[in-house]
C-alpha cells in the first residue's frame, strides 16, 4: 500500500509500483480497493496499477469537502497528474465508473482508455436498493440511527444480510464464500454511514445521461446481465447514446462480473487492453511484456496496411499485441519453408523479400522479389494458410537495418475469435495487401513482356 496526500486529502492506494504505464482503478459505492483483486495479477503484467481507496472508504479518511462525483473526479485527476506524466488507463466499477466517466469528460487529456464495469450512469439505482437498502443507509447518517442499525445487524432481525446476496450477485454466480464475506464486510464497514449516504445522493446528482457522447477516450463497458444494483436501464443509455463504446453483457453475472464470471470478464478486458492472456490460448499464460507505448503504436498502425479502417479502440487492441524488434543490416527475420508463427509490420527501414531460384546451371541462388517499406505487412502468407503454414520466402533486413513489429499468430487468432468484426476487418486488410502485391506483379510482368517485344 502507498499513501498519497492530494489537496490535504490522504489516499491509501494498493499498487505494484512498476516503472510502466499507469492504470488507475476506482471502486464503487460502499467498497474499497479490494474490488479489483481478481484483475490485479493480469493488469500488473503491463501496468503500474493504483487501486485507490476513495476518501471515506477502506483506509482513506472521510473527506472534509462535501462529496460530489465531480469532486471525486477532480481529485482523481490530481492524483493522475502526481503519479504519471502521460494519460492513464482508468477502470471504474459501479459508482467508480460514474467517477471515471466524469473524469474523462472533465479531463480528457488525462485518460488514455476507459474500462467500466456495471457503471452508474443515471444515478438512479435499482428498485431493490431504493426500497430496502437506501432507507437503511439514510438512517445510518445519524449517530443514533447508526447505533440502532449496528445493534440490529447482529440479530435475526437483520434483513440487510439476507438481501445482500441477491442484490449483488446473479443466481448462478460463481462467487466464493471468502470473496462474498469480504465484499459484504466492505459494504457494511462501521463508521462509513455518513459517506455512504452522501454518495447515494451524489450519484443521483451526477447523472450522465445526455453527456455520454461527449466522452472522448475509447471505452469498454462490461455489464453483468443480472445486475440488481445498477439496473440494465443504464446499459440501455450506453447502447443508445454512446455507440462508440464497446458494450459487453455477461450472462450469469450480477453487479460483480469480475468475481462472478472471471474468465469472460478478463477475456474482454485483455482483448481491449491487448494483455497477453486470452484464455482461449493454451494454458492462458500470463507473460511479462516489454513496455511499449501502446498509444504510440496504435497511432503508427493507422498508417499501415493492417491498421486501415480501424477505429482508435480497435487499433489500441492490435497495438497491445505487438512486440518490437530491431534488426541490423542483412539480419534474417524469417527463412523460406520455416514455420510461420508471426505476422510482421515494418515500422522503420526496409525488409527484403528473397526467393530461392535455381539458375540455368541448377545452382540455387537468392533473388530479391520485393522490398517492403514502413507500414507494409510481411509474413501474412504462412498466417493465412493456418496451422503449420510455411514461409514462402526469406525475409531479410535491408541495407540500413529494420525495426519491425511482430504479432504472435496465436494471439491474433484469439483476437479474431473474440471480436469477429475486428477479425473481419483485419482479414480484409491482409487480403487487400495481397491483392495489391499481385496487381503490382501482374503489371511488372506486362511491362517485362512489352520490353521483350520491343527487343525482338
Ligand atoms: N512476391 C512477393 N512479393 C511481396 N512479398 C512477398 C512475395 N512473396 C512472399 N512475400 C512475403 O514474404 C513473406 C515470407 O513469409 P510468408 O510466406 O509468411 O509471407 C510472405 C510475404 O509476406
Amino acid at each position: 500500500m502507498s499513501t498519497y496526500v492530494i489537496d490535504g486529502q490522504e489516499l491509501h492506494i494498493r499498487d505494484n509500483r512498476r516503472n510502466a504505464p499507469v492504470a488507475l482503478l476506482i471502486h464503487g459505492w460502499s467498497s474499497s480497493w479490494f474490488t479489483w483483486t481478481p484483475l490485479l495479477q493480469a493488469l500488473g503484467t503491463r501496468y503500474s496499477y493504483m487501486a485507490v481507496d476513495l476518501p471515506g472508504y477502506g483506509r482513506s479518511p472521510a473527506p472534509k469537502h462535501p462529496i460530489t462525483i465531480e469532486w471525486y473526479a477532480d481529485l482523481m485527476a490530481k492524483l493522475i497528474e502526481e503519479a504519471s506524466d502521460r494519460p492513464v488507463v482508468v477502470l471504474g466499477h459501479s459508482m467508480g465508473g460514474q467517477i471515471a466517466m466524469t473524469l474523462a469528460l472533465r479531463h480528457p487529456m488525462l485518460v488514455e482508455r476507459l474500462i467500466l464495469l456495471n457503471p452508474v450512469v443515471s444515478g438512479r439505482l435499482s428498485t431493490f436498493i431504493n426500497l430496502f437498502v437506501a432507507p437503511h443507509i439514510l438512517l445510518e447518517r445519524t449517530r443514533l440511527g447508526g447505533k440502532i442499525l449496528s445493534y440490529l445487524e447482529n440479530t435475526p432481525l437483520s434483513y440487510i444480510n439476507q438481501l445482500m446476496k441477491p442484490i449483488l450477485f446473479a443466481e448462478r454466480a460463481a462467487i466464493s464464500q471468502q470473496d462474498y464475506d469480504r465484499i459484504r464486510a466492505d459494504a457494511r464497514r462501521p463508521g462509513q454511514g455518513a459517506v455512504r449516504a452522501a454518495c447515494y445522493e451524489a450519484m443521483k446528482m451526477g447523472d450522465l445521461r445526455g453527456k455520454l457522447k461527449q466522452i472522448q477516450p475509447p471505452a469498454q463497458v462490461i455489464w453483468g446481465a443480472e445486475d440488481n444494483t445498477v439496473p440494465l436501464r443504464d446499459a440501455g443509455a450506453v447502447a443508445d447514446e454512446w455507440t462508440e463504446a464497446d458494450l459487453r453483457l455477461i450472462p450469469n453475472a450480477g453487479h460483480w462480473p469480475h468475481f462472478e464470471q472471471y474468465e469472460t470478464t478478463m477475456r474482454y478486458i485483455a482483448s481491449f487492453l491487448g494483455l497477453p492472456i486470452l484464455p482461449s490460448l493454451p494454458n492462458a499464460q500470463v507473460q511479462q511484456q516489454r513496455d511499449l507505448d501502446v498509444g504510440e503504436i496504435a497511432q503508427f498502425l493507422s498508417n499501415t496496411e493492417l491498421g486501415q479502417d480501424l477505429s482508435e479502440a480497435q487499433r489500441m487492441r492490435v497495438a497491445g499485441l505487438c512486440h518490437q524488434h530491431h534488426f541490423a543490416p542483412q539480419d534474417i527475420l524469417a527463412l523460406e519453408d520455416s514455420s510461420g508463427d508471426e505476422l510482421f509490420i515494418v515500422q522503420d527501414g526496409q525488409v527484403d523479400v528473397l526467393v530461392r531460384i535455381s539458375n540455368e546451371l541448377g545452382i540455387e541462388e537468392s533473388r530479391r522479389v520485393n522490398v517492403l517499406m514502413a507500414g507494409q505487412i510481411a509474413g501474412e502468407m504462412a498466417l493465412i494458410q493456418g496451422k503449420g503454414g510455411r514461409r514462402t520466402a526469406d525475409l531479410r533486413a535491408g541495407k540500413s537495418g529494420a525495426t519491425v513489429l511482430s504479432i504472435d499468430s496465436r494471439y491474433l487468432f484469439a483476437l479474431f475469435e473474440d471480436d469477429a468484426s475486428l477479425g473481419l476487418k483485419l482479414m480484409q486488410n491482409l487480403a487487400r495487401s495481397l491483392v495489391q502485391r499481385l496487381r503490382v506483379q501482374n503489371w511488372q510482368l506486362q511491362l517485362a513482356e512489352q520490353r521483350a517485344e520491343v527487343h525482338r
